[in-house]
């Protein structure tokens, strides 16, 4: 099959977060099946270019149709880790991808329905004919509406969408500027409860909703956050839509890349190891403090945060298992960065406030090269979100045998299970804690036997993490669910 992927991230040369690992994953699984897949993404000034190897320009003529004038752009071409990527590089005054950051300006909504556009006009143009459109987030929910509605008519009909949900929280909306500005117009006609008009503010159209009535089939993350998303109000507005739109809608559990995310080949670690030798994660733990400056105290565990810090993360719980770990007596890492002003002040002043404290490390910013570390050094990585679509870090945590302990949400639910608790698998297969409740004691239970089990049965501690190791989160499943729904809507759309 001829796939391409459409997306505003791509790790490790375009990554805010989860969606560009999963972008970068599921790509290279795919074509390890023996599929034909692209990638096409923005092109950022402040993307990671050493990165990309053989950039060259692959379509400098492309003229994109904007408010009825055109915007001239380049498309350029080139390998990131193995993956054929196409970035597209408009030429106006807007200059949407030189802004110096990925997301966060005032007109993202312009800023990425421009580049849906330009996406669909670089296939058209360039001839590419995929069987497959696999669009991600909100960023790209226009897609299948300008393919279904403009260039279904000009070549395009035999495409076909699947569309993919990392975060409902984020859904971007629009007003008849952004018709007008596609060249989709005809707001009597987009502005229905069954096309793009947002579930709650009437003025609005919402990329999102677009992605979701207009896409071949819409997937999240996990299994069970498409359930919480139709029945809950984590699907943020989104769960009636979902509701009528059941029958192509469905979970599939992200995996994560073994050749990226993989202690035996890290390239990051100092020293490599897997479960048959796993005494030499301890010298990986004394590289994480030695570079952290932390006390070189063998008789304590470390725990680590690494993730955005926002509200979705549980931030009062991230703030919370810092103290009540180091009131344990054991040692905690936290690597974040915070986008909200308010967040970002917090932890800043608690990294001042904890300076001298030889137990502690904030790291405020994003260091791809660091989390590796941390996830080989650590003993036990906490996840205690509010809600989780799926979570990567509880699993990357599994594969270096840093045992995670989770709240009961989302994703997590279908990759975690509790050592002392788990009614449904025998011990031998649990992997780590699990905790319900939003309440700091919720957040204790579970950590509370996590450090007790690490001092008072070391033996059963190693067991539980290397129980976690042997899970096979991998691409591999999910690289071939996604292979059966691009078959499925291929031949019976
Ligand atoms: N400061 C920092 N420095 C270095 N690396 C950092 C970092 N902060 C985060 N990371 C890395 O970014 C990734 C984050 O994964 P998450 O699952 O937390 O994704 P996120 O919530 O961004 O995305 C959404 O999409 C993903 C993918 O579908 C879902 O798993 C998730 O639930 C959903 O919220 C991990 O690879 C982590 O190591």
């Amino acid at each position: 099959m001829y796939i391409v992927q459409i997306a505003s991230e791509c790790a490790p040369v375009i990554k805010a977060g989860g969606l560009g690992d999963v972008v970068y994953g599921l790509s290279r699984e795919l074509e390890g099946r023996g599929n034909t897949v692209e990638l096409i993404l923005p092109m950022y000034d402040c993307m990671r270019y050493d990165h990309i190897w053989g950039l060259h320009d692959a379509y400098l003529n492309l003229w994109v149709p904007w408010y009825g004038a055109a915007i001239h752009c380049s498309v350029y071409c080139g390998w990131v880790h193995g993956r054929v990527c196409f970035f597209i590089q408009p030429h106006c005054e807007d200059n949407f991808f030189n802004r110096g950051c990925y997301y966060g300006c005032n007109d993202d909504n312009m800023r990425f329905a421009f580049f849906s556009k330009a996406a669909l006009e670089f296939l058209l143009q360039s001839n590419k004919r995929p069987d497959i459109i696999h669009c991600h987030d909100w960023q790209t929910g226009l897609i299948p509406v300008m393919l279904y509605e403009i260039y279904k008519y000009h070549g395009m009909e035999y495409q076909r969408v699947c569309y993919t949900i990392h975060n409902f929280k984020h859904q971007g909306m629009g007003g008849v500027e952004t018709l007008e500005a596609t060249n989709l117009n005809r707001p009597e006609y987009y502005f229905q409860y069954d096309k793009l008009r947002d579930n709650f503010n009437p003025f609005a159209i919402n990329f999102m909703k677009a992605g979701i009535n207009y896409a071949n089939a819409v997937t999240t993350v996990s299994p069970n956050h498409a359930i919480e998303a139709q029945t809950s109000d984590i699907g943020c507005g989104l769960g009636h839509t979902l509701h009528l739109q059941q029958n192509k809608f469905s979970g599939v559990l992200n995996g994560i890349d073994y050749d990226f995310w993989n202690p035996q080949v890290d390239r990051y670690i100092p020293n490599n190891y897997n479960w048959d030798d796993f005494e030499i994660k301890t010298y990986n733990k004394k590289a994480l403090r030695e570079r952290l400056m932390l006390a070189d105290d063998d008789q304590k565990p470390i725990i680590a945060y690494i993730g955005r810090l926002d509200n979705q993360k549980g931030v009062h719980l991230v703030h919370h298992a810092m103290y009540y770990a180091l009131g344990k007596g054991a040692q905690f890492v936290l690597l974040g960065s915070a986008t909200e002003p308010a967040i970002n002040a917090h932890f800043q002043h608690e990294k001042q406030f904890l300076n001298n404290n030889p137990d502690v490390h904030l790291e405020l910013g994003f260091n791809e090269e660091l989390s590796h570390l941390i996830y080989a050094g650590a003993d036990m990585i906490v996840v205690p979100s509010n809600y989780e679509p799926c979570g990567l870090t509880q699993m990357i945590g599994l594969k270096y045998g840093t045992v995670p302990i989770v709240r009961a949400v989302g994703g997590l639910v279908n990759t975690v299970f509790d050592r002392d608790y788990d009614q449904n698998l025998p011990p031998e297969k649990r992997n780590g804690y699990v905790f319900y409740e939003q309440d700091n004691q919720a957040l204790e239970s579970a950590m509370g036997r996590a450090i007790d089990l690490w001092y008072q049965q070391p033996k059963e501690f190693k067991q539980l993490a290397i129980q976690g190791m042997r899970y096979d989160n991998s691409w591999n499943v999910p690289g071939a669910k996604y292979l059966e729904i691009y078959q499925w809507i291929k031949h019976h759309w």
